[in-house]
């Protein structure tokens, strides 16, 4: 009997540096890479609370856990459980791009945040998607990592 994980996201706010339908698109793509390879399912919310709430901010955006400025710290992501639990934010002070070669991709960020906030920790695979640390890839042939993979599987 199929059985499926179902999760709630919602985009609470955007980023200057890239238009609406860029963003939704880089977060749906981000999502689906987790979806494509276990029985988890996104649904988009546009109010409300949602399981996964995502959003842009600055400094200190009341989480107790600020952000940096330019560079550093990209985002960050909490462990799924109630409250601020699997909630997504990305800084603000740095520039995310929707594709280009070079420059912080939010596909990537957002694809390693979303790893966190389905329960996964980092890898000290270098080619991890979970890596700590951010590599640039090439978005239109990334496909996501084996260590990645199997993370997520062991988990759902
Ligand atoms: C360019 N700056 C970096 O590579 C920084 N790494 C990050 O901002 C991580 C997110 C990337 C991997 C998308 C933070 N993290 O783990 C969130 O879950 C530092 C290594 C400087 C901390
Ligand atoms: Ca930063
Ligand atoms: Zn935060
Ligand atoms: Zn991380």
């Amino acid at each position: 009997m199929l059985r499926f994980f179902f999760f709630f996201a919602r985009i609470e706010n955007y980023t200057p540096d890239m238009s609406v339908a860029e963003v939704d698109d880089s977060i749906k793509r981000a999502l689906q890479l987790w979806a494509d390879v276990t029985p988890l399912r996104f649904t988009r919310l546009y109010r409300g609370t949602a399981d996964i709430m995502i959003s842009f901010g600055v400094g200190d955006h009341q989480d107790g856990y600020p952000f940096d400025g330019p560079n550093g710290l990209l985002a960050h992501a909490f462990p799924p459980f109630e409250g601020i639990g699997g909630d997504a934010h990305f800084d603000d002070d740095e520039k995310f791009f929707y594709r280009s070669p070079q420059g912080y991709n939010l596909f990537l960020v957002a694809a390693h945040e979303f790893g966190h906030s389905l329960g996964l920790e980092h890898s000290r695979d270098p080619g991890a998607l979970m890596y700590p640390t951010y590599i640039h890839r090439d978005v239109d042939t990334f496909v996501l990592p084996k260590d990645d993979v199997d993370g997520i599987q062991s988990l759902y």
